[in-house]
This record gives C-alpha cells, sequence and structure tokens, in this order.
C-alpha cells in the first residue's frame, strides 16, 4: 500500500478478482506497446502483488464461463465442468490471476476533482474513469451493469467525510454499502470496513492507518479547500474522524472516539449515513439503575420540549432519540441492557478547552472569544430559568461550543429539574451537582435558580483569572 493511501478497495468476489486481474493484464499490455492513451495513470491507482497468485474460485469461475460459452455453441459442456484429467500445470494456469486493490489516496487525486474519484469499467479514451473496475468486454461477456462511470467517491465540501454515490439515474446500475441500496445521495462510509457491490462486483473498502494520521488530516483539509473549495483546514469548526477499526453500531448510528465519560455512563461521537453527527450516551441499565435511567430520559425528554418551543438559538442540548437494545421496559430477568442517548447538537468543543487556552489570566482578563462564548451560555441558562428549570451541574465540561463564530450550547441536562415558580427545592446531599462548582446551598439546605448563577460565576472566575478560585 502507497504510504500515502487512506482507503483500499479490495475485490471481494470472485468475478471481481477476475475483472481486476483482467483490467491489469489490459493497461499493461497498453503500457508495453506504448498505445497514446499512457494507462499509466490508472495503475498508480491499483497495488497489486509482483506474481500472479492461484485461487481455486477463479477455476471454478473460468470453468463455468468455459461451460456457458459451449453451451451457447451448441457443444457438449460435462467434461469442462469437471476436474478432469488436467494436468496439474493446467489447473494452476486456470486459476492464476494477479491480485491487488484499488488505493484511495490525494497522490493520486481523481481527474475531475468535482465529480471526485469514478468507478466504471474501460479504458475509454475519451472519459477517464478512475478506478477501472472491469474492462468493457468483461463486462459484456458477463453482464456485468456497470455505467461509465457508475459511481463516485469524494469528500463532502463541509465536514470533510467520505462518501460514495450512484452516477446513473438507471434503475439498472445497482450500488450497495454494507446492503443498504445507494442512489444519486451521497452515503457516509463512516466505518472502518464497509462492504461495497457495483452490480455484480463486491469489494471491501478499508481505511489505513495513514487515515488516522494528522497528516493526512491536513492532507485532506488543504485539499478539499483547494480543489473543492471547502473551507479552509483553520476555518473549519469540525471534521470528520476516521473511523475506527472497532465498530460498535445503534440503529442508524456508528460511534467513534469517546467524547467523555460521567457517572451514569460514557458520551461517544456518531455518525450516519448522511453524515450527520450526534453525541450518544451509551447508559448500562441495570435492576439497581434502570430508575434512574429512565428518570434521565423523562427528563431530557421535557427539556427538550421546552428548547423545541424556547430555545430558537439551539444553546441548550437535545434528545433525539432513545434506542434501547432490549426494548424501553428493563425486564427483571435481564441482567444488564444497553440504552443510546442520541444527542445533538455533537460539540467538538467544551468550555473545558477554553479553560487555560484562550484566558490570558491575571488583570489582562479573558479573550473576547471566551468572553462571548459565556455570554451565549448566560443565554442558554437564561432560557431554562425562563423556563422553570435548574440545570444544576454547570461546570465546564458541561457546556459545549460549536460553529464559528462560536455558539454555546449547555450540556449534561439529565439531571436538571423543574421548579414552581417562586418555590424552593430541597437538598438532598451528594445526588446532583459537581465539587468545585455546586452552590453550598444544593447540599445543605433549600435552594433555587440561583445555584446556576454560582456555578455560572465559578467558571467565570477561571475564564477570567486561568484558575479555579
Ligand atoms: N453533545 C455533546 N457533545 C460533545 N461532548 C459531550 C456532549 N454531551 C456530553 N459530552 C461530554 O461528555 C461528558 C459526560 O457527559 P454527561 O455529562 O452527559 O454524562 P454524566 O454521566 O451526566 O457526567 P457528569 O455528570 O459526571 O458530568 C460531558 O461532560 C461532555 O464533556
Amino acid at each position: 500500500m502507497s504510504d500515502r493511501a487512506f482507503a483500499s478497495l479490495t475485490p471481494a468476489n470472485a468475478l471481481a478478482r477476475l475483472a481486476f486481474s483482467d483490467v491489469y493484464n489490459l493497461l499493461i499490455s497498453r503500457r508495453q506497446n506504448s498505445q497514446a492513451n499512457n494507462p499509466q495513470v490508472a495503475l498508480d491507482r491499483m497495488l497489486v502483488e509482483p506474481e500472479q497468485v492461484y485461487n481455486d474460485e477463479i477455476v471454478c469461475l473460468r470453468r463455468e464461463m468455459d461451460r456457458t460459452k459451449y453451451d451457447t455453441d451448441g457443444e457438449a459442456s460435462e467434461t469442462l465442468t469437471e476436474p478432469d484429467t488436467d494436468t496439474e500445470e493446467q489447473l494452476r494456469g486456470l486459476g492464476m490471476v494477479w491480485v491487488g486493490c484499488y488505493q484511495l489516496g490525494l497522490q493520486f487525486p481523481p481527474a475531475v476533482s468535482e465529480r471526485g474519484w469514478t468507478v466504471g469499467k474501460g479504458p475509454l479514451d475519451n472519459l477517464p474513469v478512475d478506478f477501472l473496475l472491469c474492462t468493457r468486454s468483461f463486462a459484456k461477456l458477463h453482464d456485468i451493469k456497470l455505467r461509465n462511470p457508475h459511481s463516485r467517491f469524494n469528500f463532502f465540501v463541509q465536514n470533510k467525510g467520505l462518501f460514495v454515490m450512484g452516477c446513473s439515474r438507471s434503475p439498472l446500475a445497482q450500488l450497495t454499502v454494507n446492503g443498504d441500496a445507494v442512489t444519486r445521495r451521497p452515503y457516509h462510509l463512516n466505518q472502518h470496513s464497509m462492504k461495497i457491490q457495483f452490480d455484480k462486483l463486491d469489494y471491501c473498502l478499508q481505511w489505513t492507518d495513514y487515515a488516522a494520521e494528522s497528516d493526512f488530516k491536513h492532507e485532506r483539509g488543504d485539499y478539499v479547500a483547494s480543489s473543492l473549495g471547502g473551507p479552509a483546514a483553520v476555518d473549519s469548526d469540525f471534521e470528520m474522524p476516521t473511523p475506527l477499526p472497532n465498530k460498535r453500531t445503534f440503529g442508524r448510528w456508528t460511534l467513534g472516539d469517546a467524547l467523555g465519560a460521567g457517572g451514569h455512563g460514557r458520551v461517544f461521537f456518531a455518525s450516519d449515513q448522511s453524515a450527520n453527527v450526534a453525541a450518544i450516551k451509551v447508559v448500562e441499565r441495570t435492576s439497581r439503575n434502570c430508575q434512574s435511567v429512565d428518570e434521565e430520559i423523562e427528563t431530557l425528554r421535557e427539556v427538550t420540549k421546552l428548547a423545541q418551543k424556547f430555545d430558537d438559538d439551539e444553546r441548550i442540548l437535545r434528545m433525539a432519540e432513545v434506542i434501547y437494545s432490549n426494548g424501553e421496559k428493563f425486564s427483571s430477568k435481564t441482567v444488564f441492557d444497553n440504552v443510546a442517548i442520541v444527542l445533538t447538537p455533537m460539540t467538538p468543543q467544551t468550555f473545558g478547552d477554553l479553560m487555560g487556552t484562550r484566558s490570558k489570566g491575571g488583570c489582562k482578563g479573558m479573550t473576547i472569544e471566551a468572553a462571548t462564548a459565556f455570554r451565549a451560555a448566560l443565554l442558554g441558562v437564561k432560557v431554562m430559568h425562563d423556563g422553570r428549570w435548574l440545570h444544576r451541574d454547570l461546570k465546564p465540561t458541561n457546556i459545549g461550543f460549536i460553529g464559528k463564530p462560536p455558539r454555546s450550547v449547555l450540556l449534561d441536562i439529565g439531571t436538571s429539574t423543574h421548579i414552581r415558580a417562586g418555590g424552593s427545592l430541597r437538598s438532598r446531599p451528594g445526588t446532583v451537582g459537581t465539587i468545585g462548582y455546586l452552590a453550598p446551598e444544593l447540599e445543605l439546605e433549600e435552594y433555587d435558580h440561583s445555584i446556576d448563577i454560582w456555578s455560572m460565576a465559578i467558571i467565570l472566575f477561571e475564564l477570567t483569572y486561568n484558575y479555579h478560585p
């Protein structure tokens, strides 16, 4: 694999393997004959083992091809389907193919960057196809309905995720990813290894180790900015991470890196096939905690309703859906089950990242950026208080920010509580809040919305003086 390839596309069924070998033979013979259209670019995208390799399936496939050919010619075919008396040598010859994969890498950019890397058959002199999956005669012989181009790979301009999409309106132009039919809408390739079928040809798309390195992220950022007209790497707020090798999915969501951990569970980055992103809190529900988990979900539901009504600027986290691994009701027979709480927006950073770096500290105080983010967070607190909700756990890691200019979002709203107008709540020491940010009355006596003001004041102090008071 080239050092700078970020993904590979490897033939995964006998027909695709034979097609790969056939294309390679054709390109090599064209190069040797110095034909007008230099096939070197197509060859560069193919990584091929130095010697042909024997493959049983190819023997069967070639025999089947011969049988069909003879059947059509009206001749007896039995003998050709049987291993019979082929010499060892003949048999080996029948099964030998070039093996390898196609490489996706920015050192071999697509012929037309706006289209991305196209997939089709060829070679055609007038229409450059970046990945030649089979020759035209091979497609005809095997009745492979591959259009030209059939599909294309490219990066989303905004978040730089990789997608594949169909290029043809024809219902015959089949493209599937992990069994899902893909049309002319981008399908986000968000798993480390995915099955892609172009009509009868099967492949495995796999991200490389290089794709997880920062060099690739820079290269991709520069490419998207210069060739696709996207935001420059430094301007972009959020970049799609490289999918992790260990895949975990909930419904349509594929989990990525952990964003944070709390008392109840861990929160993960997640993306779906349309490149929507979310934060998913995965909670292990047991007979001991099922009541509190259900209460947290109910609170999230209530605060989401408030946000949908009064929080047009999206300063408060919302719950998009809940996915139960074992049904909504916790069964007493179950030892544990997993509950995935899908939260939006996913904020790439929190106030925890602002501390130290964005505050000048001392008499210079906080930066304008931090002051703006703090003000935006206060507006979120105001929406909650106007709706008679207390957050109860405000701290730097529970306030996220997203976008350019940054928009603050109150996170961890699952321990919020509703309060009557002019009323107060009785404290239950040790149940909510985080030491260092919780107001004394939350642990001692009755409390009201002013506990959130206390926490925000501590955060303000930290942002200003660069240390915790
Ligand atoms: N939408 C989000 N986007 C990005 N990060 C998030 C998001 N939601 C939560 N996190 C991160 O995950 C951490 C833990 O999430 P959360 O606070 O909901 O869990 P918890 O169990 O209530 O934790 P704790 O109460 O100990 O803070 C948060 O502090 C935050 O840093």
